[in-house]
């Protein structure tokens, strides 16, 4: 067994955390260990910045929060209208009273709530740890849902707008929901839902942006007095939640087996916002292109919640468009010497956002291609994740950007573990090392310790580990070892420089063949480097001699399907595939087992459930 420590520097956040401690100590959301105050204390973070450092909680609440109303800082864009931060807590203030009329009645001191279960408890925490499922797009409503939720002490269920709707229901049911919070465009799947499994609906009402008349009105000087003051009454009182309490269930994609619920505290949701806005330096002059789904923690943690701590811009894309991503940065550097006022700084995606973005930059013309490259050049930086990276795309994004991709690991359970670093080398086919305040260990198996570099599992210990499966102590109890590692369940290695390479889900993507263990990824990369190939997906598929056999699906390129059509053959035959693969792959990792689709079954994420393909080619 061997271990890692990071030992990252600090310097941006100690920073950060001497210049907040006026505030911190005045601050009633500092004892609750609750992600509404970190959102407020980016706001402080960008006022004390500009030099007037005040002394109480509520001038500087009051100062962020006024020049948050003239449009100074800008939270969310979305549909051309732009949000602010204090058009985000407004909204969060008014679903936690929507929340309160429905769930709880005041108690005869008036300092006591009861809740629909009869329990008398404090009026801030009225929800008491009940489950809010939800379901909106990307947008400053959903972003006011999550904020309302956890104002008033429940735990946030976002879900997927893609599930259909039994899955829906799996989700809601195993969770049990109490209240489902949605937006107009799903009321009506929504309602249904709401009453098949006995939960309240509500729609999250519109939040307010910074160009409509109501919006400059409620945030008038008194307006904005009134909802500090509101919110002051709200926290002042209140007995601290404690931040181990539950504040988030994300759902797992179920790639491994039945979906499970993730359940992440107020504290590890902090710390992981910490941890990434140090290690990316996320700031206020940050503006985040964002185009991920929020039910999964690269959309949720990277893309939205650590650059609202860190006081950054989200720009929503509400779906995913080459044509929209390419647009926004040629808007934002449309020439040399030239930015738009709010020009994207950050971009993440997952690898088939980039495969998809060079196939539109190679169907521009010249001058286009010239303008967008250029722009794409001049962003802050790049990440991608969620899966593995295939080398030949990385390099063909190099050679057109300028940028290296960041690549990262991470999963939900723990949200980002290793990353390749902002400053220095970022090695392609590798994820880097551990994050700051992250501990990593490989729990090899006895043979493999002998000879050669560890392979083995993948143990995790962070600040931002996830607290317990939802309803499954069980299963919780085996995800981890002795001393609070979580054992990820995938294989890796690390280089002579300390790099992580990521081998695999080790129940879907480690095959066995006649006595090999061998990757699929690192199979993948290989196969992905020739001219005809789009994607790639491969597994192992059972065989009475090998044990397995060495199976690959592949996405013909365009071009190819083009060619096979005029001379009337097959785009590919495993013959060719073989001979071609035969100069690059040892002969026991050559497939055996050649499958052309038009595309491969993808999640919202890019992924492809392994697992289910291979039902499908057994049965
Ligand atoms: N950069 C990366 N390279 C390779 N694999 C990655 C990378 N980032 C994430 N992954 C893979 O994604 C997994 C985490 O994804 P997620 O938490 O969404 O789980 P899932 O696989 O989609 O679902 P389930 O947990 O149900 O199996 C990791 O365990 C790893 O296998």
């Amino acid at each position: 067994m061997i271990s890692f420590n990071s030992n990252a520097t600090l310097h941006g956040l100690q920073l950060h955390r001497i210049h907040l401690t006026p505030v911190r100590a005045a601050n009633p959301f500092a004892r609750s260990g609750f992600l509404g105050f970190p959102v407020l204390q980016s706001l402080f973070h960008s006022v004390q910045s500009g030099g007037s450092l005040s002394s109480t909680f509520m001038d500087v609440a009051k100062v962020a929060v006024t020049r948050a109303a003239t449009h100074d800082s800008v939270a969310i864009r979305a549909e051309d209208k732009s949000y602010s931060f204090a058009h985000l807590v407004s909204s969060a203030w008014s679903i936690s009273n929507l929340l309160h009329a429905k769930f709880s009645k005041t108690t005869e001191d008036g300092g006591k709530s009861e809740n629909a279960l009869g329990q008398v408890i404090d009026v801030n925490r009225f929800l008491n740890g009940a489950r809010v499922g939800i379901v909106a797009k990307p947008s400053a409503e959903f972003v006011a849902g999550l904020l309302g939720t956890w104002l008033s002490g429940g735990v946030a269920v976002p879900l997927a707008l893609s599930y259909p709707e039994a899955e829906l229901l799996h989700v809601m049911n195993d969770s049990d929901v109490t209240m489902i919070l949605s937006t107009p465009e799903h009321q009506e799947l929504m309602k249904n839902v709401a009453a098949k499994c006995s939960a309240h609906f509500s729609l999250i009402p519109a939040v307010t942006s910074n160009s409509s008349e109501a919006g400059s009105h409620e945030h008038s000087e008194n307006g904005v007095t009134d909802v500090i003051s509101k919110l002051m009454g709200k926290f002042v009182d209140s007995k601290s939640s404690e931040g181990d309490d539950p504040a988030l269930i994300l759902y797992t994609s179920g790639t491994t087996g039945k979906p499970k619920g993730v359940v992440h505290t107020h504290r590890g949701i902090i710390s992981q916002v910490q941890i990434l806005t140090e290690a990316w330096e996320y700031t206020p002059s940050d503006q985040f292109l964002h185009c991920l789904p929020l039910h999964h923690v690269h959309g949720l943690f990277n893309a939205l919640l650590a650059p609202l701590y860190a006081g950054s811009g989200v720009e929503f894309l509400p779906k995913f468009s080459v044509r929209g991503v390419w647009q926004r940065w040629r808007e934002s550097y449309p020439r040399e010497g030239s930015k738009s006022k709010d020009a994207i700084t950050l971009f993440t995606g997952v690898p088939t956002m980039y495969t998809r973005l060079l196939q539109g930059y190679d169907a521009m013309d010249p001058d286009m291609k010239a303008s967008s490259a250029f722009a794409a050049n001049k962003l802050r930086l790049m990440m991608c994740g969620s899966s593995a990276l295939p080398y030949p795309v990385m390099k063909q994004w190099e050679e057109i950007t300028g940028h290296r991709l960041l690549e990262r690991y991470g999963m939900t359970e723990f949200v980002m573990a290793l990353a390749n670093p902002l400053h220095g080398n970022r090695k392609g086919g590798t994820v880097g090392k551990p994050l700051p305040r992250l501990e990593v260990k490989i729990i090899t198996e006895e043979e493999s310790e002998k000879d050669g570099p560890a392979i083995g599992e993948l143990c995790v210990r962070s600040p931002s580990l996830f607290k317990e499966y939802w309803k499954q102590p069980k299963v919780t109890a085996e995800s981890f070892i002795d001393g609070g590692f979580f054992k990820t369940g995938d294989t890796v290695t690390v280089d002579d420089d300390g790099y992580y390479i990521i081998l695999g889900r080790t129940n879907a993507d480690i095959m066995k063949v006649g006595g090999y263990k061998l990757s699929a990824l690192d199979i993948e990369a290989v196969l992905l480097e020739h001219e005809d190939i789009l994607e790639v997906c491969v597994l192992g598929l059972p065989d009475k001699d090998y044990g397995e056999i060495v199976c690959a699906i592949v996405v013909p390129q365009e071009h190819a399907k083009k060619r096979a059509e005029k001379e009337l053959k097959p785009v590919m035959t495993l013959e060719e595939f073989q001979s071609w693969a035969k100069k690059r792959l040892a002969p026991y990792k050559i497939p055996t087992k050649l499958i052309l689709w038009d595309s491969l079954p993808r999640n919202a994420m890019g992924k492809v459930n392994k697992k289910e393909v291979k039902k499908l080619l057994v049965d």
